[in-house]
C-alpha cells in the first residue's frame, strides 16, 4: 500500500535497489507528442484546473496565502516555511518558464485556490550528459484536503505538461523517503540570534549551556574579513557564470547556468537573494562568490515571535580564500541583515565548514530525486552540486 502512486512512475523502485545491471539513464524513452494525452487528469468533480500566471499580482498572491497557510512544516508542527510573494515570482519565472507549469486547483463554486504544483526548465548535467529537466517544487494541498489523493492527480498533470514541452526528466526534493533517493542530505543550522531561536523553541539550551554562553559561542564579528568583498553587480555576470561553472564541474549532478540564468539567480534581490564576491584588489579579477536565499518560517505557536528570519546557502564558487573563511563572512552579513539562523543541506563542499563554522545538525533530512533517470548508486551529498529552492 505504501508508495502506491510512486510504484506506477519511472524513478528507481526499492525492489530494484542494488541492482547495478540496471542501466543507467532514461528509465523510458520519450512519448510522440501526438501520443501525450492532450487534455487534463480528471480531478473529483467539486474541482478545476487552473493555470497560475505569476506575473499577476493578486494569482501570485491567492498562491501566496495557500502556500502560507497549507505549505511544508517541521516535524514538531512549530514552523511553516513562508515564502515571499517576491520569492514565488523569482523562482517560477525565470529564464524560459512555462506559465502551464504553474498548476493550480480551484474550487468550482467558490474559484478558492486549494491546490498548487509547479515546474521549472533547467539544464542537468547528469556526469557528461546534460538532460534537459524540470524542477518540480512547491506542492501543496490545502490541509482540509488531504488524503483525498489530490497529490498524484497533481503530480501527473505537472508531468504532462512537461511532456508537452517535451522534457521527460524532473528533479525535485522532499523530507520524506520515497522510491528512490539519489542522495540524501542532512540539514544544518547556525545560530545567529540564539535568544530569539531559543525563545520559540527552534532550539534548546544544552544542559551546561547557559543563554549568557550561547551568546557569546554564537557571537560573531561586527565585519567581514576577507578583502575585496563586496555585493554581485550586473557586470560581474559573466565572472560569475564562469567561476560557477568551473567549479560545479567537480559534482555528478548538477544544473548548467548560462549567462541569463546567472544573472536571474543571483543578482541581488531584497529580502529574496544576497550575493557576494571577491574582487582581487591587485588583478580585479573575481575569484569567490557566495550566495543565499530568503526564506522566513511562520512561527505557529508563540506570543511573542511570529517569523523566524532564516537564509539559506546557495551556490557559490572559491579559487583562492579558504571556504571557511568565505562562509563565515556569509554568516557576518546574514547576522548583519538580522538573520536569525543561516541554513545549509550537507551537498557541495558544505561538510568542510559546517562544524568549524558551528553549525548544529538539524533533526531531519532532505532526499533528492531524478524523475525518469536512473543513477547508480546513489550519490553521497557531497558529489552533488544542486541547491533547490
Ligand atoms: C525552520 O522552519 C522550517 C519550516 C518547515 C520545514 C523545516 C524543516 C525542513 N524541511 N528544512 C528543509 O527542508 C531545509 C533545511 C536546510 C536547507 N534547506 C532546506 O530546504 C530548502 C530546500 C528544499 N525546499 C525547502 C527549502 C523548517
Amino acid at each position: 500500500q505504501q508508495h502506491k502512486f510512486w510504484e506506477t512512475q519511472p524513478v528507481g523502485q526499492f525492489k530494484d535497489f542494488g541492482n547495478s545491471s540496471l542501466p543507467e539513464g532514461p528509465i523510458e524513452q520519450p512519448t510522440p507528442l501526438s501520443e501525450v494525452k492532450q487534455e487534463p487528469y480528471n480531478l473529483p468533480s467539486l474541482y478545476e484546473w487552473t493555470t497560475c500566471d505569476m506575473g499577476s499580482d493578486e494569482v501570485c498572491h491567492e498562491v501566496y496565502v495557500l502556500l502560507t497557510n497549507n505549505y511544508v512544516e517541521d516535524d514538531d508542527n512549530m514552523f511553516r516555511f513562508n515564502y515571499s510573494k517576491e520569492f514565488l515570482q523569482w523562482a517560477l519565472r525565470s529564464p524560459g518558464y512555462f506559465s502551464s507549469w504553474h498548476v493550480g486547483v480551484r474550487v468550482k463554486a467558490s474559484k478558492k485556490l486549494v491546490a498548487f504544483i509547479s515546474g521549472i526548465p533547467v539544464n542537468m548535467r547528469v556526469r557528461d550528459q546534460v538532460v534537459k529537466m524540470a524542477e518540480v517544487n512547491f506542492l501543496c494541498v490545502h490541509k482540509k484536503l488531504r488524503s483525498k489523493r489530490l497529490a498524484p492527480v497533481m503530480i501527473k498533470e505537472v508531468t504532462r505538461r512537461i511532456h508537452l514541452e517535451n522534457i521527460w526528466q524532473a528533479a525535485y526534493t522532499a523530507g520524506v523517503l520515497l522510491p528512490t533517493p539519489l542522495t540524501t542530505s542532512q540539514y544544518w543550522h547556525r545560530t545567529l540570534n540564539p535568544k530569539k531561536l531559543i525563545d520559540v523553541g527552534f532550539s534548546k539550551l544544552g544542559d551546561r549551556m547557559t543563554m549568557s554562553r550561547a551568546i557569546k559561542l554564537y557571537k560573531l564579528p561586527t565585519s567581514t574579513s576577507t578583502p575585496g568583498l563586496r555585493k554581485m553587480e550586473l557586470r560581474d555576470v559573466p565572472a560569475v557564470a564562469e567561476l560557477l561553472k568551473n567549479y560545479l564541474s567537480r559534482f555528478i549532478v548538477a544544473p548548467e547556468l548560462n549567462n541569463e540564468e546567472i544573472e536571474h539567480w543571483l543578482l541581488p534581490r531584497e529580502n529574496v537573494i544576497d550575493s557576494y564576491l571577491v574582487e582581487s584588489q591587485v588583478t580585479h579579477e573575481i575569484t569567490e562568490f557566495f550566495s543565499f536565499y530568503t526564506l522566513p518560517s511562520s512561527i505557529l505557536h508563540n506570543q511573542e515571535h511570529s517569523t523566524l528570519k532564516a537564509a539559506y546557502n546557495f551556490y557559490y564558487a572559491s579559487t583562492n580564500t579558504p571556504l571557511h573563511q568565505l562562509m563565515n563572512d556569509a554568516l557576518i552579513i546574514a547576522k548583519q541583515k538580522d538573520f536569525d539562523v543561516f541554513n545549509a543541506l550537507d551537498v557541495m563542499d558544505n561538510a568542510t565548514f559546517l562544524k568549524d563554522l558551528k553549525f548544529g545538525q538539524g533533526d531531519g533530512q532532505l532526499y533528492y530525486y531524478l524523475y525518469n533517470y536512473r543513477l547508480n548508486p546513489a550519490l553521497k551529498p557531497s558529489e552533488l552540486g544542486l541547491v533547490l529552492l
